[in-house]
């Protein structure tokens, strides 16, 4: 384990459960996230300083609702672990010990304001005093304690927002302390987890680094070889650095030109490999493979996962061919993959998101096919795209690099809507695309942007280009502010960015004369449109 006091979180489904995570690793805190319905040996095995249940959308009187083993609430007892729930969390710990939850007569949805008793250790000395604004989300509340707890801040309506029994350690808020718009939130987890847990910040992404070394040698011992799946985005390009500087050259850099590139990426990709990382990097031109695939696939989770299998094929082949020349066949892939990708793909057993639904299946884990041989490396799977690029820095990776706008490994294929194969879509995308990018750069404004790219869409609408009628096609804009790619906002640009970009697009690219921009969040969009 990370030198660090583990705070584990037992996930309920909550939306937000992810944030508790970030929150506390922000604290320099070494925090991870399990289903909530883990067994006892899955949770004491972490041996863990603090565990956290989530929210959730579940209510504790159905029969079925998610809750966490029998004989946890004795061992936390027995190990003066302390145990905060968080809103179904709450409710869980009220439950569980013989207190009453009711479905409320009101319902507290968003901003609320509580009152709050600051002889509480959560609320002592609090700056803000004794009136919090809060965020809530939750129709069920707590109307009878069990023994042992008492109520340290109410809503305005009346329900209880917060609950303690110190001599057990048990703690509850009825609100999300993680969310921003709680103002008190973050120092509310503060005061528990120094003043009342006694935890020790000490999670450090230098720490990290040492620590994956060490995993990675360990697993692939003194003469395996590895295989690198090199996008040349920031994730695979920081774990194979990572990987390199564990074992050195028996990493295999493999760059695949999947047909679902943007514009010149192959060509830059391979130039600034060599320039600037000194990886060594072999390219594989799978253009026809893939396109041959995804010929007249149209639906979006399919062409996914179409894409994951063709990627280990290819992946697969080149391991064979390193056997041919090496007399070794590597058995290991090193992927890039992180911990949003886990957390919305296909849920695998350990992860966590046990209790909601999967989003899309991301091409590199719930897109991967069951019976692939290679085994594989993720040394940043537990890691935010944030961290990611901490850790980058930390290996010397050029600032370039890091700053990099996230790129999906289905590429194109998922920005071409429906059949990607279908006319010059992906040539008409790449030149929009391109011209889309390169004014933000020009601008200024691309590191102020969490992701902005083009989208051609599978219709047509009717123009005047040079006093003739044209019939031809409409693309997308679309450009986020994010933090982790969880959650994202629109953009603003200033029209006259749009009116130019629009015009170059419409007089640059023959085959398209409509531009739109896309102006939905994320939720209730995604941040792909496929
Ligand atoms: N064209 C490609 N060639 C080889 N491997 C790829 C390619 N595209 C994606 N991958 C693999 O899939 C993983 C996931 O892709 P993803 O786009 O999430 O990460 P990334 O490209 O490394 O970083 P970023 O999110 O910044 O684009 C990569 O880390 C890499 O291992
Ligand atoms: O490597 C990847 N393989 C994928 O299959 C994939 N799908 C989405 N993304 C990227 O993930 C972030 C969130 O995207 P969505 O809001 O569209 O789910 C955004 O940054 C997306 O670009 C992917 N990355
Ligand atoms: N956000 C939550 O955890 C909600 C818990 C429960 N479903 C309620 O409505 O009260
Ligand atoms: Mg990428």
């Amino acid at each position: 384990m990370v030198k660090s006091d583990l705070v584990l979180i037992l996930d309920y489904g909550s939306q937000y459960t992810h944030l508790i995570t970030r929150r506390i690793r922000s604290l320099s805190v070494f925090s991870l996230c399990i289903s909530g319905t883990s067994s006892l040996a899955a949770i004491t095995h972490l041996n863990p300083s603090v565990v956290i249940l989530s929210g959730g959308p579940h209510s504790v009187h159905t029969p079925d609702s998610p809750s966490f083993p029998d004989g946890f609430l004795p061992w936390a007892r027995s190990n003066a672990v302390p145990v905060l729930g968080i809103c179904y969390g709450l409710q869980l710990l009220v439950q569980r010990l013989g207190g009453h939850v009711r479905i409320g007569d009101k319902q507290e949805y968003g901003k609320m304001e509580i009152s709050v008793n600051q002889s509480s250790a959560l609320f002592a000395d609090d700056k803000i005093g004794k009136r919090q604004v809060v965020w809530m989300s939750h129709g069920d509340e707590a109307v009878t304690l069990p023994d042992g707890f008492h109520v340290v801040a109410r809503s305005d309506q009346g329900a209880v927002a917060a609950i303690e029994n110190p001599s057990a350690k048990l703690y509850g808020l009825q609100y999300h302390p993680e969310v921003t718009h709680t103002e008190g939130g973050m120092d509310t987890l503060r005061r528990f987890l120094f003043d009342v847990c006694g935890v020790e910040a000490g999670w450090k992404m230098e720490d990290v680094m040492e620590q994956e070394i060490k995993v990675i040698n360990d697993t692939v011992g003194p003469d395996e070889h590895v295989i690198c799946a090199l996008s040349g985005g920031v994730d695979s390009t920081v774990a194979a650095t990572l990987v390199h500087k564990a074992i050195g050259d028996r990493l295999h850099c493999v760059f695949v030109d999947n047909g679902l590139l943007r514009y010149k990426e192959r060509e830059r990709v391979m130039e600034t490999f060599e320039k600037d990382l000194h990886l060594p990097v072999v390219c594989v031109d799978a253009v026809d493979q893939f396109l041959t695939k995804l010929k007249g696939v149209t639906d979006p989770e399919t062409k996914r996962k179409i894409i994951g299998k063709e990627f280990i094929c290819i992946f697969d082949a080149f391991a064979q061919e390193l056997e041919e020349k090496l007399g070794k066949k590597p058995s290991y892939l090193v992927q890039g993959t992180l911990y949003p990708d886990v957390i919305e793909s296909c849920p695998p057993p350990g992860s966590g998101r046990t209790h909601s639904h999967t989003i899309k299946s991301h091409h590199n884990v719930g897109g991967l096919p069951k019976d692939m041989k290679l085994k594989l490396i993720e040394p940043l799977k537990l890691l935010f795209k944030d961290e990611v690029r901490q850790l980058g820095r930390i290996l010397d990776v050029p600032e370039g690099f890091l700053k990099r706008h996230p790129f999906p490994g289905p590429g194109l294929a998922v920005r071409v809507l429906g059949d990607v194969t279908e006319g010059n879509a992906l040539d008409i995308l790449r030149q929009v695309d391109e011209i889309f990018i390169q004014s933000i750069k020009d601008a200024g404004l691309y590191d102020s942007i969490w992701q902005a790219f083009a989208v051609f869409l599978p219709v047509r609408s009717v123009g005047v280009q040079g006093d003739q009628r044209t019939h031809s096609h409409v693309v997308a804009l679309r450009a986020v502010t994010s933090q982790d790619g969880m959650t994202a906002d629109w953009y603003y640009f200033e029209h006259k960015f749009l009116d130019n970009v629009a015009r170059k697009i419409c007089n640059g690219v023959r085959g398209v004369n409509r531009v739109v921009q896309d102006i939905t969040s994320k939720p209730p969009s995604t941040i792909e449109w496929e």
